[in-house]
């Protein structure tokens, strides 16, 4: 079997909060696009023999102390090279060029003085929108760059040395608010880069199983296995590769959805013909968080016990080196890389215990959500699997706030099956990103057939997004929150009084803890 030639973009991430939109607008322009760190050597970003890279935002100022910056040799290369804000100051400060404080920041849409209407802004009006988003400025462009665009407040709004393959904007082509974005970054990839927009799932498909094969070989493969999207995909691909050579595990936590220990087995024993052990934890891993209260302590101790069971499986088993995990590009984000800050650490990947034998293997860990359902439905996994909401390892652990007891985990599942259910009666539950039921920490008076209670408080949360990095609540109607409100407080006697969550992320983040 011949592989088609993999196109690939990288994008050098300084720490922008765009950096992932960069990622994904290009893939959307059927080209396969990779994050790395500033910091990744010049010698092995040539080796992946990129067609592009991109240069991301980013928070610090070039001119700073430390200011994070990449090996100048990347501009010898020949690869094409787009600047993107701090990017392109960048490439102008180590090219020769001047950057300094702005007078006047510039945020927000902002016009754009096309002056030349080159390969890049081809596509533009001598008047553009564009949005922006800096405090310094290009002040001088480096020498044999040619001026492209400017804007009342950057004499240096877009840059180019067509001889040299480089290129640069100020603004962000990322955001839908540059209404032009996606042509620019469209005409970077296709006619500068001379990529042909080869990537489709399909041919992700077939890389990522011949890869898994290559990496594996005879060996046997342990994968956990949730019955979530994610690790339902990446446990199919894996056994497209490797067959009989996968071993699913599926713990139990003691944290699960209603219902959710049976149904999972039910579905991957009768729908797919895959070996799966089932590990009952629950008390190991309740026993572990007993009088634990602080979310990240939790989330370590759950971390590091999901390895243990997998590796006490792996012993029983036999020689197993290799872990999958179905680990998605946010997770990898959010728990912190060399420039992102840990906003939490998922158990997946910042809560590896440092002593993990296994070597991983996770197919998926540059994929976004969206894209891995696209996958499972090129796999053909059923409908369940693949337009199920996200339920995070966790589990029940970071929805109920503060010390976990077996008692306040089994309210707070009673409550999110009524809320799965009223959603799903509305025919809301696929449109929706995630809904669930959250047991903060609290108690508060009520009355109830004419007598005082005292009993805890649900939260509710429903929320839109796309890929988990930024989200919004959903305006659910009045008569769902209704149905919802009042079967939790008839049905579940611990509870007197239900609230709604009507914050976006940011500023909050999905999950309360
Ligand atoms: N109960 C579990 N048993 C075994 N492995 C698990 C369990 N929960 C999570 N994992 C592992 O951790 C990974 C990350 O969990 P995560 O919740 O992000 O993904 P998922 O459950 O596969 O999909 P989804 O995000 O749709 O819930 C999973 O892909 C899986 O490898
Ligand atoms: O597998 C997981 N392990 C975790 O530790 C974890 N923490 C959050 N989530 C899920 O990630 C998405 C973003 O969540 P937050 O806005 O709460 O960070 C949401 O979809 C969350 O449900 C997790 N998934
Ligand atoms: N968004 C950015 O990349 C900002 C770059 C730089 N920190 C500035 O303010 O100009
Ligand atoms: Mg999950």
């Amino acid at each position: 079997m011949t592989l088609p030639e993999q196109e690939l973009v990288i994008v050098l991430d300084f720490g922008g909060q765009y950096s992932h939109l960069i990622a994904r607008r290009i893939r959307e322009l059927k080209v396969f696009c990779e994050m790395l760190p500033f910091s990744t050597p010049v010698a092995e970003i040539a080796a992946k023999k990129p067609k592009g890279i991109v240069f991301s935002g980013g928070p610090s100022s070039v001119y700073q102390d430390k200011a994070p910056a990449c090996d100048p040799a990347i501009y010898e290369t020949g690869i094409p090279i787009l600047g993107i804000c701090y990017g392109m100051q960048l490439m102008a400060q180590q090219l020769g060029g001047g950057v300094s404080r702005a007078v006047q920041r510039e945020y927000g849409k902002t016009g754009l003085n096309v002056l030349e209407r080159d390969k890049l802004l081809g596509c533009m009006e001598p008047v553009e929108q564009c949005w922006m988003s800096h405090g310094d400025r290009v002040e001088k462009a480096p020498p044999g760059f040619s001026i492209t665009a400017s804007t009342d407040h950057s004499p240096v709004a877009a840059m180019v040395c067509p001889d040299r393959r480089l290129y640069a904007v100020q603004f962000h082509p990322e955001v839908v608010h540059t209404p032009k974005g996606q042509d620019v970054l469209k005409a970077f990839l296709y006619d500068i880069c001379g990529c042909h927009g080869l990537w489709t799932m399909g041919s992700f498909l077939e890389r990522a199983v011949a890869e898994v094969k290559r990496r594996v070989g005879d060996k046997k493969v342990l994968c956990g296995l949730s019955g979530g999207v994610d690790s339902s995909v990446a446990a199919v691909l894996v056994q497209r590769a490797v067959g009989d050579q996968l071993t699913c595990v599926f713990v139990n936590q003691g944290l699960l959805r209603k219902g959710e220990a049976e149904q999972v087995q039910k579905t991957f024993r009768e729908k797919f013909k895959i070996n799966l052990v089932y590990v009952d934890a629950r008390e190991r891993f309740l026993s572990k968080l007993a009088g634990v209260t602080d979310p990240e302590r939790k989330r370590k101790i759950i971390g590091e016990e999901f390895i243990r069971v997998f590796e006490d499986e792996a012993a029983r088993l036999g020689d197993i080196d290799f872990l999958v995990q179905g680990t998605l590009y946010p997770d990898v984000v959010e728990s912190g890389t060399a420039t992102a800050a840990v906003i939490k650490s998922h158990h997946n990947v910042g809560c590896l215990p440092e002593d993990m034998k296994f070597e991983l293997v996770e197919p998926l860990r540059w994929l976004f959500k969206d894209e891995v359902r696209a996958l499972g439905e090129e796999m053909d996994l059923p409908e369940e699997v693949v337009w199920r909401q996200p339920f995070p390892g966790p589990g029940m652990a970071v929805r109920v706030l503060g010390e976990v007891t077996a008692e306040k985990v089994a309210v707070v599942q009673e409550a999110d099956a009524i809320v799965e259910e009223e959603i799903r009666k509305a025919g809301l539950y696929r449109r929706i990103w995630q809904s669930f039921a959250i047991l903060p920490d609290m108690k508060s008076v009520g009355v109830m057939g004419d007598e005082r209670t005292y009993s805890y408080t649900v939260a509710i949360r429903a929320v839109m997004s796309n890929d988990a990095m930024t989200a919004d609540w959903v305006r659910l109607p009045y008569e769902v929150l209704e149905a919802i409100s009042s079967r939790i407080v008839s049905e579940i006697k611990e509870v007197n009084r239900v609230v709604y969550d009507i914050t976006s992320k940011p500023p909050a983040t999905i999950e309360w803890e």
